[in-house]
């Protein structure tokens, strides 16, 4: 059971409340896709669920038990990278490991951090600092951290947003085999996104959230059987219809003044 439930969750930086009224519960096993426009609070909401801050209001649990700080239960890949900088990415690796894994020889620990660090394509990095790594690296670092630890719960706030489009896709893949390795102990995703494909092809369930103040908007099954191979994806018919409401539903706003092509006035007019 690894379920996560969110109860009338709101959240205010100060006076700017950014989060309202979120319920939603995530059956244990469910893969958990988040859209939304920039600034709606999609990582605040993650921060909530990593137990990095604390709702203004309502409840978050973790099979029952209220989220009150981060925990080994919960592994995180935030935009940020979030890799120690004084200490290599292995050890960055081994870190997190000692951690989850208390007891295990450092040399296992070492081994088991090479290999994820290999899963993730990086194969001669493990004595690297972070400040010696591309954007790219850091954050495929960080997520070999995460994978490493083998949580029930996964938190990923754009984990693959820094990526060119085959790294990407290796690592779709990636996340994928590791969620899915084990059906009985399917692990909890919650995974923010900007890119609509990406989440149909990642997902169990879409949550798309408004902006001012952050809430749910909807909440939309993906009904695809896995595997979703992405070449027969893109052109299911099942694929192009929910793309097509997530679009709708996420630009709803928008959508009418882009068609209209209302052009933007600049800082120059009328010099
Ligand atoms: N530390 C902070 N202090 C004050 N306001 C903040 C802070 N972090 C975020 N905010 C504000 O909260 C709102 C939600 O931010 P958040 O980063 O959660 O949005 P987001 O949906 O993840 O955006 P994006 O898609 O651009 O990453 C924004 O208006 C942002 O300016």
């Amino acid at each position: 059971m690894h379920e996560i439930t969110l109860t009338n969750i709101s959240y205010a930086y100060g006076e700017q409340t950014v989060l309202e009224d979120i319920n939603f519960t995530a059956a244990a096993g469910e893969f958990i896709c988040l859209l939304g426009p920039s600034g709606c609070g999609k990582s605040t909401l993650l921060r909530l669920l990593a137990g990095l801050a604390r709702p203004t209001t309502g409840t978050l649990t973790l099979d029952g038990k209220p989220i009150n700080g981060p925990g080994l239960d919960r592994g995180v890949v935030f935009q940020d990278y979030s890799l120690f900088p004084w200490m290599t990415a292995g050890q960055n690796v081994v870190l997190a490991l000692e951690q989850a894994f208390p007891g295990k020889s450092r040399a296992r620990l070492r081994q088991t951090a090479q290999e994820y660090l290999e899963m993730v394509g990086l194969r001669d990095v493990f004595h690297k600092l972070p400040g010696a790594l591309s954007g790219g690296m850091r954050q495929r670092a960080a997520i070999a951290r995460a994978f490493a630890i083998n949580s029930p719960v996964l938190l990923m706030d754009e984990p693959f947003g820094a990526l060119d489009a085959i790294t990407r896709a290796r690592l779709q893949d990636l996340l994928l085999q590791l969620w899915q390795q084990n059906t009985a102990e399917r692990k909890t995703v919650f995974f923010v996104t900007h890119d609509v494909e990406e989440a149909i092809l990642l997902a169990s369930r879409v949550m798309v959230m408004g902006l001012n103040p952050g809430s749910v908007r909807g909440v939309f099954p993906v009904d695809i059987p896995r595997p979703r191979r992405r070449q027969a994806l893109y052109t299911d018919p099942a694929f192009l219809t929910l793309r097509d409401r997530l679009i709708r539903e996420l630009h709803a706003d928008v959508l009418d003044e882009l068609d209209e092509g209302r052009t933007v006035r600049t800082a120059g007019e009328g010099i």
